[in-house]
């Protein structure tokens, strides 16, 4: 299967990735009617994002953590939004890419998603 190691797979696995993610019975909601995201806006932000993460090309530059707490505040992001969230991205990752480039995307991810949802229940317990 393909290395992922280009800013156009990086393109690929995050389109695919929030196509899933839209139409998802689990967390979709979040996106299309909690932040109602404009995917324009969102996506290329993402692209960057992962970039950043992985190739180390500084092309991100944002507060990942933050924006999430407002949703929180409005709709709890529970630890099982997050544990499908990581299903979610490791599905895509592996349907699409195999490597380490790969496998350090599904890693990432996973750290990052534990430590938000970890952020997100403090935040609820200190409001
Ligand atoms: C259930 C889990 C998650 C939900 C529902 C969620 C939802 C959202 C939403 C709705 C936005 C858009 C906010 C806006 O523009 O108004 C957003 C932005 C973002 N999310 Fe998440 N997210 C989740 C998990 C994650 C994880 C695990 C990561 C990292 C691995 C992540 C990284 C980001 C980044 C980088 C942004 C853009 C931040 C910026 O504007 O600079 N999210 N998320």
């Amino acid at each position: 299967m393909k290395k992922l190691e280009t800013r156009q797979d990086i393109e690929d696995l995050v389109n695919r990735f929030y196509d899933k993610v839209q139409s998802d019975e689990t967390i979709g909601f979040f996106f299309n009617d909690v932040a109602k995201v404009d995917w324009s806006h969102h996506l290329p932000k993402m692209y960057s994002f992962w970039e950043t993460l992985l190739f180390g090309q500084i092309s991100y530059k944002g507060n990942p953590m933050a924006v999430h707490f407002p949703i929180n505040a409005e709709v709890p992001m529970e630890k099982f939004h997050f544990e499908h969230w990581i299903m979610l991205w490791t599905a895509t990752v592996e349907e699409n890419f195999s490597g380490e480039m790969a496998e350090l995307a599904v890693y990432k991810a996973k750290n990052i998603a534990n430590l938000m949802a970890h952020k997100m229940e403090v935040a609820r317990k200190t409001r």
